[in-house]
């Protein structure tokens, strides 16, 4: 049997905490509080609270996870430093460095307090199905028990890497942690583009949805290199090699991604310390 995950206290449980919980579900954490505004319900033994201020002093959460918006977190701090005097924090904030979020906390613990461990990850929705993909950054004082806690949880969810260059998290963030959203992007324009042409809209989003679902499986499944299973389809002389040759042009597909992750990772960047309240 697995060992069963460790009890959480998790903050902020929207698209993101709520992805990541979901999936912490189906291995059962040890009873945990979860602070949302939004949330509906967390089955039991799980609590669900509105405000920090409503988790009991005595709970010793094993991992805080941090998943408020990065412009809400500082809010937060004063309340949770209580807790993270005797726990490691997880940060799934975009941008937000270590060393801010540190300085940040430290500001609120007592004096003579040790410095807080803070482990640094961005992950993704697909957690949600244990799919997803979390990269991770655990610099001292996070020892390495809070680094196999911190695999142990999120490898729960999907697959876990490890930087050690905390400036590598912004490029990160903006392949894997905005990713979803280009490779959703791209069943929507799928769609579009066959209703644009006279497809049934039905037809479209069936067509649309499942070939971008069957091909991410056929991915992971086969193992085999993107560009491998993308020449499985590009028949010499046929309509892929064509279509292609249009997204493939330097102009195209490569200078666009290329703009599009460096916008992503120069957000990122901007969002590295406290942020105003919006
Ligand atoms: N979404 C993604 O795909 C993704 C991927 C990787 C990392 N992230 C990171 O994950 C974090 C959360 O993003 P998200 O998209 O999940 O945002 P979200 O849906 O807005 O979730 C955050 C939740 O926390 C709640 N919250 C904030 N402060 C609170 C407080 N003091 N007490 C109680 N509840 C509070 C928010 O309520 P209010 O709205 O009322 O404040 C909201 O329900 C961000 O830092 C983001 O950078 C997101
Ligand atoms: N969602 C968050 C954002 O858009 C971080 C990566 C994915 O800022």
């Amino acid at each position: 049997m697995s060992e069963l995950l460790p009890p959480l206290l998790l903050v902020g449980c929207g698209k993101m905490g709520g992805a990541m919980f979901d999936g912490w579900l189906k291995e059962g954490p040890a009873p945990s509080f979860i602070v949302d505004r939004h949330r509906d319900s967390v089955p039991p033994p799980h609590q669900l609270v509105r405000s920090l201020d409503a988790v009991p002093a005595s709970f010793r959460p094993g991992m805080i996870v941090l998943a408020t918006k990065p412009q809400k977190v500082d809010a937060v701090l004063p309340a949770l430093a209580p807790f993270a005097a005797h726990a490691p924090v997880l940060s799934v904030l975009a941008g937000r460095t270590v060393e801010s979020l540190a300085t940040a906390l430290n500001a609120c613990l007592p004096a003579g307090s040790g410095a807080p461990a803070i482990i640094r990850a961005m992950p993704n929705t697909p957690s949600a199905i244990g799919q997803g993909m979390t990269v991770c950054y655990a610099p001292p004082p996070a020892t390495s028990a809070d680094r196999r806690l911190c695999a142990r949880l999120l490898s729960a969810v999907g697959e876990v890497a490890w930087i050690d260059h905390e400036d590598q998290m912004d490029m990160v963030t903006a392949i894997s942690g905005s990713g979803p959203a280009y490779v959703f992007l791209l069943a929507e324009l799928l769609e579009q583009v066959g209703i644009n042409h006279g497809l049934p809209a039905p037809l479209a989003r069936q067509i649309a949805r499942q070939t971008v679902a069957g091909s991410g499986a056929l991915m992971q499944a086969s193992g085999l290199d993107a560009a491998t299973l993308r020449q499985n389809v590009t028949s010499p002389g046929g309509t892929t090699q064509q279509a292609l040759a249009v997204l493939m042009a330097p102009d195209a597909w490569p200078a666009t991604l290329d703009a599009a992750l460096a916008a992503a990772a120069r957000r990122a960047r901007e969002l590295s310390g406290p942020q105003p309240v919006s």
